[in-house]
């Protein structure tokens, strides 16, 4: 009794701790209760017939053997009259049964079949929701978070990992359908020989003990095929990416080397789980039919040779044992294919836990437009807490006027523009517009009144249309064109094969850089913001588009707050001021002449460049 209680509470400890550590994954299932109950109801009764159809083969068996014992009844009156006809001669008896057997037979089937039909159908809903979880928390974070994760990685876990959490959950529910059916035998063992079936549960209990421990070292094995497999990802990943760069630097065999390594140590990792898993099922079978061959003998020579036991029963027995022994080596299976599995299901409850990752902090006042300016006040960013990358920032954007960020590579103007539409938050000081810390605005209707045209836009694979409307989706026709014209891009455009249905390939790969460039500023143009970032906007344009949308972008800027940043100063001659940074700090600021006249940093980026431009 004692010894019942230890192990009901171990299994309940057991059951917590597996509830707690894959809770991110298994508090999915709620969304699914309707499948996941119909998928476990038709697998009671699937087992439920397996276990009649059972006790029918045993009431056969006491008929062929033995035809002038006492017929097999179950209690039920009518039922033992008329459907096993217990008055009846035994060759009627033998033919009702039979016929019983492949009824239940036929049923078991087609319970299965829905049961099946029902267990797939929760592991694609499982994955769909966990791959949906997933979209939900990387949306969710700060961009921060992107900056030290490793693309391929997040990618392996969406993916790979996500279709091994499938697979594990058609284990577990293989491991219940078995367990269950176990169960159900084991009654009938119990009902048939008691004594034999404790003889069988000890003997079966010590292999499990055995095996176990295979398992845990199964497990161990796994999590290093998960980081084998994000790394392989990432690695190829950056490898298509890169091909480019990897041609015209002619590191192939540099490449191969990193790529060939990667797939390597998937082939390591790997191999460790196959030596281990493979090991459980041969070792699992061979001592299991050691087992019971030794337990048919004993039966014999004591429990038949003592007439302890009918041969009918014993058949029967033996027969339940014979089925249920490939059951156990089943479930011993799957408990180690599923402890190779522990590594995935760490990925994904890495990527979905919450504690240590940046979220963002959205503000609740909508964001009316601006109305006098942006003041950023003592400022500091740092990507990481060892670097500063801005210091005490203390400038003002004011509206409807240009102000240009200037300085070295490096310097931090993209950092700085980056904190307006809140890519990044402060590390400390405040940016207020008008008089609001900006972190009050909730986000999306801030971020609807700003514009980025970026150094690295991203386009879309899918066709010039819609790469042009992305983020104005209710832009018309007339606005489209307008836009795409004001970016001196329509000409382009409509010499493309098929206009603005042409289908620009992963990452924009059918575009110039200038065109890409200009479709970015279509995309900008269309959204009509308030306060319009362009970084670098014009840097992958040749000299005469670059004065067709200078002059567009002239045109764009009446009445809006613009924040510009250029290496070429002729591109901002025309801005209201000038922010000079140095090393993440402000060194000079003022209006374009001033600052010329004051000779200083400006003045020797002018100089710079005039001399450039003279030798050219
Ligand atoms: N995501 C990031 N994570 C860590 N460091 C970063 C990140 N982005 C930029 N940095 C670092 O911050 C510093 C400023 O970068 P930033 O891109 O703001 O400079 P920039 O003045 O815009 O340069 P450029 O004119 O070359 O675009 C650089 O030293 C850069 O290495």
């Amino acid at each position: 009794m004692k010894l019942k209680i230890l192990n009901f509470l171990r299994f309940s400890f057991k059951a917590t701790q597996f509830w707690q550590a894959n809770y991110l994954i298994l508090r999915e299932f709620k969304h699914l209760r309707k499948i996941t109950v119909l998928a476990l109801i038709f697998t009671f009764f699937a087992v439920t017939f397996e276990g009649i159809s059972v006790g029918f083969l045993l009431s056969f068996l006491q008929n062929l053997t033995n035809p002038n014992a006492e017929p097999m009844r179950i209690g039920n009156q009518w039922f033992d009259e008329f459907i096993l006809g217990v008055n009846t001669s035994a060759i009627s008896r033998l033919y009702r049964i039979c016929f019983l057997i492949l009824i239940s037979t036929w049923m078991r089937a087609i319970f299965n079949y829905f049961a099946q039909i029902y267990t797939e159908l929760v592991q694609v809903h499982l994955a769909d929701r966990l791959r949906k979880q997933i979209f939900e928390q990387l949306q969710s974070f700060n961009i921060s978070y992107f900056t030290n994760a490793r693309s391929g990685e997040l990618v392996n876990t969406i993916t790979t990992e996500i279709e091994k959490i499938k697979q594990s959950f058609s284990g577990g529910a293989f491991l219940f359908t078995r367990g269950l059916t176990v169960c159900v035998y084991f009654i009938t063992m119990l009902l048939l020989s008691w004594k034999l079936t404790i003889i069988a549960v000890m003997l079966f209990a010590l292999l499990a003990v055995g095996l176990s421990t295979l398992n845990a070292r199964a497990r161990e094995t796994s999590f290093d095929v998960s980081t084998a497999n994000g790394n392989f990802t990432a690695t190829a990943l950056e490898f298509i990416h890169a091909i480019r760069t990897i041609h015209a630097f002619n590191t192939q065999d540099f490449e191969r080397h990193r790529y060939y390594k990667a797939s390597n140590q998937v082939v390591q990792a790997s191999t460790r789980v196959i030596y281990v898993w493979n090991l459980v099922r041969p070792i699992a079978e061979s001592a299991a039919t050691t087992i019971l061959i030794g337990m048919i003998i004993l039966a014999f020579t004591t429990f038949v040779a003592n007439g302890h036991l009918e041969v009918g029963s014993l058949l029967t027995f033996f027969f339940v044992l014979f089925r249920l022994v490939p059951f156990i080596q089943d479930i011993n299976g799957t408990r180690a294919f599923l402890s190779t599995m522990q590594g995935s299901a760490d990925s994904i409850k890495n990527l979905l836990k919450s504690e240590d990752k940046p979220y963002f902090q959205n503000g609740a006042i909508q964001f009316p437009g601006l109305q006098r300016s942006i003041n950023f006040v003592g400022v500091d960013f740092a990507y990481s807490p060892e670097q500063k990358i801005l210091n005490n920032i203390t400038l003002t954007v004011e509206r409807g006027k240009m102000t240009a960020l200037v300085g070295a590579s490096g310097a931090g103007k993209t950092t700085l523009a980056d904190l307006i539409p809140r890519f990044n938050d402060v590390t400390e000081g405040h940016i207020y517009i008008d008089d609001l810390d900006i972190r009050q605005f909730e986000i999306n209707s801030l971020r609807n009144k700003i514009a980025v045209v970026s150094q690295d836009t991203f386009i879309f694979n899918t066709s010039v249309w819609n790469n042009i409307n992305y983020g104005s989706p209710y832009a018309t026709e007339e606005e489209i064109k307008e836009a795409t014209r004001l970016a001196n891009a329509l000409e382009f455009i409509l010499a493309m094969p098929e206009g603005f249905d042409t289908q620009l390939g992963d990452r924009g790969v059918r575009l110039s850089g200038g065109q890409r460039q200009r479709i970015a500023i279509a995309r900008a143009l269309l959204r009509n913001p308030e306060i319009l970032i362009l970084d670098e906007a014009t840097s992958a344009l040749d000299s005469v588009s670059e004065r067709l949308i200078q002059e567009a972008l002239e045109q764009l800027s009446v009445g809006k707050t613009v924040i510009a940043i250029a290496h070429r100063l002729s591109t901002i001659a025309k801005a209201d001021k000038v922010v000079v940074l140095e090393q993440g700090r402000i060194v000079e600021q003022g209006n374009y002449q001033e600052l010329l006249d004051l000779r200083g940093k400006l003045w020797h980026y002018h100089q710079m460049q005039y001399e450039t431009s003279q030798r050219e």
